[in-house]
């Protein structure tokens, strides 16, 4: 079997159309301007390519954007003083806070401190609940897993009795990736770097979501025949190949081994990286419509 290749990158993009017909429609209608802030404290390169790309959506969508770029020694006081200053802005819909944070701020702390009706990562622990108890409807979900499962659906339809396995139990992706296919009525397992036999495990899947951050970890054979393999590693590797300290990016899987065996594939880049700043955007649009007292859109709906 060769897998169909998901086009993330395509899919992201006709969904950043629709977002910003959405857009106008709410600022002609309500003069309501959907407004996301971005704080970044240092200089992660990872995070930097990701703002940037963040910053030109925005625009693509009618937003306002506005980014504060901090110094990598700003104080936790000075980071949590912006924080209440744009909860209190009634321009801004959606605040970022970019992680990883420098180790001196307690990150938990800042992110307690977000408005939980904008934290369009959805990682304040008010989102988080509201997603696990099953209210997902009134959360903010976290861009990735989000839309990693409009990838999901896209591609097999109703999951409902399909068996997934998550393997990575981070807050922002693992987790609340479980979540959602929990929500969808899926058989969830969550994997990591305990669990035993992890090829079996793996084997076991009709969806695979893989989110360990370790570059080409999950190997072709381990794919069964016909799963949709959902990629959200971003790993930056050297690539020799290409010339002397070259880098490409790949994700956790083997892509080329593991297209042998799944129906469907996200590659790297061009999978779900486009679809977390896709679905960021969405989250924007959602707040501000709330905040004008709209109800919130169906966004995978609205891709058709
Ligand atoms: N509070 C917070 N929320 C985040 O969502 C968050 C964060 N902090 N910190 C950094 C990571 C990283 N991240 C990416 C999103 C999209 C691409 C993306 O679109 N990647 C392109 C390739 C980009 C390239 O060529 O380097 C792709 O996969 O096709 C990458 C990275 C979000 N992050």
């Amino acid at each position: 079997m060769t897998a169909t290749r998901i086009d993330g990158k395509a899919i992201a993009a006709a969904l950043r159309e629709k977002i910003a017909v959405e857009g106008k429609k709410l600022i002609d209608e309500t003069g309501v301007v959907p407004g996301i802030a971005v704080v970044i404290v240092g200089e992660d390169p990872a995070s930097k390519v990701y703002v940037a790309s963040k910053g030109k959506a925005a625009n693509e969508c009618h937003f306002k954007s506005v980014e504060h770029a901090l110094p990598a020694d700003t104080s936790e006081d000075t980071l949590l003083s912006l924080v209440g200053e744009l909860n209190e802005d009634d321009s801004i819909h959606g605040i970022l806070v970019q992680l990883p944070l420098p180790d001196h701020i307690d990150e938990s702390k800042v992110l307690e401190l977000i408005r939980p009706d904008k934290d369009v990562d959805g990682f304040h622990p008010i989102n988080v609940g509201l997603l696990t108890a099953g209210a997902k409807d009134k959360a903010m979900v976290p861009c990735t897993p989000a839309g990693s499962l409009i990838l999901a659906k896209r591609s097999l339809g109703d999951l409902s009795g399909k068996s997934a396995v998550v393997v990575g139990r981070s807050n922002i992706v693992g987790k609340p990736m479980a979540a959602l296919l929990l929500a969808e009525s899926c058989t969830v397992t969550i994997a990591h770097s305990r669990t035993k036999d992890l090829p079996s495990v793996v084997k076991a899947a009709d969806i695979v979501v893989a989110a360990v951050g370790r570059p080409q970890m999950i190997k072709g054979d381990w794919i069964k025949d016909g799963a949709c393999v959902i990629d959200v590693g971003i790993n930056r590797i050297p690539a020799p190949e290409r010339g002397e300290g070259k880098t490409r990016l790949v994700g956790d899987v083997d892509y080329d081994g593991a297209a042998e065996h799944a129906g469907f594939i996200t590659p790297v880049p061009g999978g779900v990286g486009p679809m977390t700043i896709a679905l960021l955007m969405a989250n924007t649009l959602t707040s501000a419509r709330r905040a004008a007292g709209l109800e919130d859109l169906d966004y995978a709906a609205l891709l058709g």
